[in-house]
């Protein structure tokens, strides 16, 4: 018998940029020239059905202008789409489109359409490389950020998908302004979110600016999202694979989650968080980690945001609780929970270790009272 060691030692580097601005579709085309994916000429594009007329057709032809071929893959709008039937879809149309590895993904849209393209670039002939173009304040603050990619199935949101960066993350605050009002607010919750987690100072600047920034004005849109990034990428680059420190990003996400499937995606992604922080801090302040005004100050932002913080009539509680079981933070069959601790921080349990252990009874007892 023989004994082989295959030696591949990796030293990766997955660094990129993320550029804020207004209308970046030129700054897209001339990155591309200047070698962004190298020699490609040939570019899926993944949109949904309301981002292809708004925005995704217009920076096509602008790179089609540039010289490069492309088509546009096209889903239905919606959570509901972000399934392994869609991603089978498109990767069908793309091979008989005859794509194969000399080709790169761009994602135009928000947190759907960058979940499901960066995860199907991860895996399309191996791997190709992707952009992402975010055209929604929850994938500014949130989603196109970071390199979480996945799909959902019947018994849990997420669970299969990669960590997979993207060569370059562009922001476009000009398409806020065609959001409906709902999809502002579900974008605000990532965003009170990174408040709570890491600056006390964002938080009081949302508490002050709310409406200026449901308003479009320039400078706030700008400070929450550099804040938000910020706040996300420093705590990413520490943690790329969650086996830690980056747990924090998923404060309100534990009950957020589950309230989110159980509504069958009638609750927002944003609206489900919301409703997932409001249960998260009322179990931080009944754990002493943070006190009731604190508690209070959260849900008071939240409703301020046009967000709601108690679980609808129509969620089945028990179910809920079912639910909470599908969350990635379960070990050995037990809840763990992120706590907030005060406003802009969390509690540190151990070394590198930000959540803890929860009784059900007592992640119970607060999904009954809320
Ligand atoms: O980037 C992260 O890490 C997050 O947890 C950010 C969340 O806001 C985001 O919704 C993420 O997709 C949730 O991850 P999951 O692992 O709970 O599915
Ligand atoms: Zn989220």
């Amino acid at each position: 018998m023989s004994t082989f060691n295959v030696e591949l030692k990796k030293v990766v580097d997955d660094s990129y940029e993320i550029e804020i601005g207004y209308d970046l579709k030129n700054k897209l085309v001339s990155d591309l020239e200047k070698g962004l994916i190298g020699n490609i000429k040939k570019i899926a594009v993944i949109t949904d059905s309301n981002v292809r007329d708004l925005y995704a057709k217009e920076i096509c032809e602008a790179i089609v202008d540039a010289g490069y071929s492309l088509d546009l893959f096209v889903f239905a709008a919606g959570e509901k789409s972000k399934t392994r039937e869609t991603k089978a879809k498109i990767e069908d149309a793309m091979l008989e489109k005859g794509y194969r590895r000399d080709c790169a993904i761009l994602a135009i849209g928000g947190g759907v359409v960058s979940d499901l393209a960066g995860f199907l670039a991860g895996t399309f002939a191996r791997g190709v490389p992707f952009i992402n173009y975010s055209t929604t304040l929850l994938s500014a603050a949130d989603a196109s950020v970071g390199g979480k990619t996945a799909v959902d199935t019947p018994l849990a949101t997420n669970l299969i998908g990669l960590f997979n960066q993207p060569r370059k993350v562009y922001i476009d605050i000009e398409t806020w302004k065609s959001l409906p009002q709902r999809e502002l607010h579900s974008g605000m919750a990532e965003t009170i979110k990174h408040a709570c987690i890491r600056s006390n100072e964002m938080f009081l600047f949302l508490e002050q600016n709310m409406e200026d920034i449901y308003a479009l004005k320039k400078f706030p849109c700008e400070y929450i999202t550099e804040n938000n990034c910020q706040i996300k990428y420093q705590v990413v680059m520490k943690d790329e694979l969650e086996s830690g420190l980056r747990e924090i990003l998923n404060l309100g996400h534990t009950v957020g989650r589950a309230i989110e499937t159980v509504s069958d995606y009638r609750l927002l992604h944003g609206e489900a968080v919301s409703i997932g922080l409001a249960a998260e801090v009322l179990l931080a302040a009944r754990l002493g980690y943070m006190s009731e005004e604190e508690a209070d100050r959260v849900i008071a932002l939240c409703q301020k945001a046009g967000l709601p913080t108690r679980i609808p009539e129509y969620i089945d509680r028990e179910a809920l609780v079912r639910k909470l079981y599908t969350d990635k933070k379960v070990r050995d069959g037990k809840l763990r929970f992120v706590l907030q601790k005060g406003i802009g921080d969390v509690v540190e349990f151990g070394p590198n270790v930000y959540s803890t252990p929860i009784e059900e009874s007592v992640a119970r007892e607060i999904i009954m009272e809320l």
